[in-house]
């Protein structure tokens, strides 16, 4: 059986996924969330022209005379303002403190070319305009510049809640393990990890190495995407594939063309809700959560999946069959690749700024290289 190529599995991932419910909330508690449609300005930003300075709005050329009331600024005119105020009618731009000097009830100062120092009404958007399209991550920068063009309320949709089973009879929770034991690193490493790609972990079960075990769990389970770690081989002691068969699951790939993670699998529960099946070798389930996880995440939420970013290869990166996922480092000559990454070890990963995704060719020093961001 073919497997698909990394880039083929991550659009089948997206694909896999049925997008989650509208839902409005206030703008100060949609951090995380997704845009559902464009976001518009609801009026002009700044709503009218105001003053980028504190001093005075001035009119025709100076010496100005000192005008405190509420009317008009006649020409030869000033009257204070402070930053973000609204000039009078008549003002043609704005003289700062610092470089006017009062005299009784003249203003000194070099008359400035008209227009300075005042903000246009509409400078930063017109009604109308698309702040925020849909599908964008509603992050701090975004929520206030809603805030500015006058939103309460935004249509969002929320993180995926995530039920998290980790397989594995040899696992223990604690301490060293004894010969025959495994410490579990799936606990401690894929709940935040999964928080840092979007999706958000409602349930957390270990459950015992048995297909039957594994499928009651699921099918009790009401989160929107199940991801299990472990089990995914094809001894009778991995029961991924059992419980998929017991529950009626479609299965979407079993197996991609990337290294480490090669088992990584996907299928739907006859619900529709997706199951990402992470291998149990602790890197290869790292790395390949980073590559699916945000393909279901973007499904779900609607936004679009991130390309890799580009960095410059400081040393060789071997290519190997299919996509090989390497954990790198930044050096002053480019990214070169962490050491002590074996498909079970995490502490390349651990060292790493970013993933390297190296394509079947490899990538000679001095290359351009697709990496993924940090989020580990
Ligand atoms: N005959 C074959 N054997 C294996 C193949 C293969 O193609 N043919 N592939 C290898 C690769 S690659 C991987 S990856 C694993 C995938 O197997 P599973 O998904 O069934 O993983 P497990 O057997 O459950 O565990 C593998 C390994 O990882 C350790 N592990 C599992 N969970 C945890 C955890 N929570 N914390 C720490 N370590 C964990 C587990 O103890 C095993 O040592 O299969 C290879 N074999
Ligand atoms: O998934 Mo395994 O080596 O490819 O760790």
């Amino acid at each position: 059986m073919t497997h698909p190529s990394w880039d083929e599995a991550r659009e089948i991932a997206q694909a896999s996924i049925s997008p989650g419910e509208v839902i409005e909330l206030l703008v100060t508690e949609a951090l995380g969330t997704t845009a559902a449609e464009d976001l518009c300005a609801l009026g002009p930003v700044p709503h009218a022209t105001t003053s980028a300075m504190d001093g005075w709005a001035v009119a025709g050329p100076g010496a100005w005379r000192l005008d405190l009331s509420e009317g008009a600024l006649a020409t030869g005119s000033a009257r204070p303002i402070v930053t973000g105020g609204v000039p009078p009618e008549g003002a043609d731009s704005v003289l700062p403190s610092e470089l006017g000097r009062v005299e009784g009830d003249l203003l000194h100062g070099d008359a400035p070319p008209p227009g300075r120092h005042l903000r246009p009404a509409g400078e930063e958007a017109a009604l109308g305009d698309v702040i925020v399209p849909a599908g964008s991550a509603l992050t701090p920068a975004r929520l206030a510049v809603l805030a500015a063009t006058g939103h309460d309320h935004v249509g969002i949709r929320r993180a995926p809640l995530v039920h998290l089973l980790v397989t594995g009879d040899e696992l223990v929770g604690s301490g060293l393990p004894q010969p025959g034991q495994v410490r579990d690193v799936m606990t401690p490493m894929l709940p935040p990890l999964l928080a840092a790609l979007g999706a958000k972990t409602s349930h957390h079960d270990h459950v015992h190495d048995e297909a039957t075990a594994v499928a009651r769990t699921a099918r009790s389970s009401d989160a929107d995407l199940l991801i299990s770690a472990g089990g995914t081989g094809h001894s009778s002691a991995d029961p991924i594939a059992g419980a998929w068969s017991s529950l009626g699951a479609e299965v979407r790939f079993r197996g991609v063309d990337v290294r480490p993670g090669h088992p990584v699998s996907l299928a739907v529960l006859p619900d529709g809700r997706p199951w990402l099946a992470l291998p149990g070798n602790p890197l290869a389930a790292a790395l390949t959560a980073l590559s699916f996880v945000p393909a279901l995440v973007a499904g779900f939420t609607g936004g679009a999946l991130r390309e890799p970013a580009v960095a410059v290869a400081g040393a060789a990166f071997e290519g190997r069959a299919g996509t090989t996922l390497v954990p790198a480092v930044h050096t002053p000559d480019g990214v070169v690749p962490a050491g002590t990454s074996r498909p079970h070890m995490l502490r390349g990963l651990a060292e790493a700024d970013v993933v390297a995704v190296v394509p079947r060719a490899g990538i000679a020093p001095g290359g351009r290289v697709d990496v993924l961001p940090r989020v580990w």
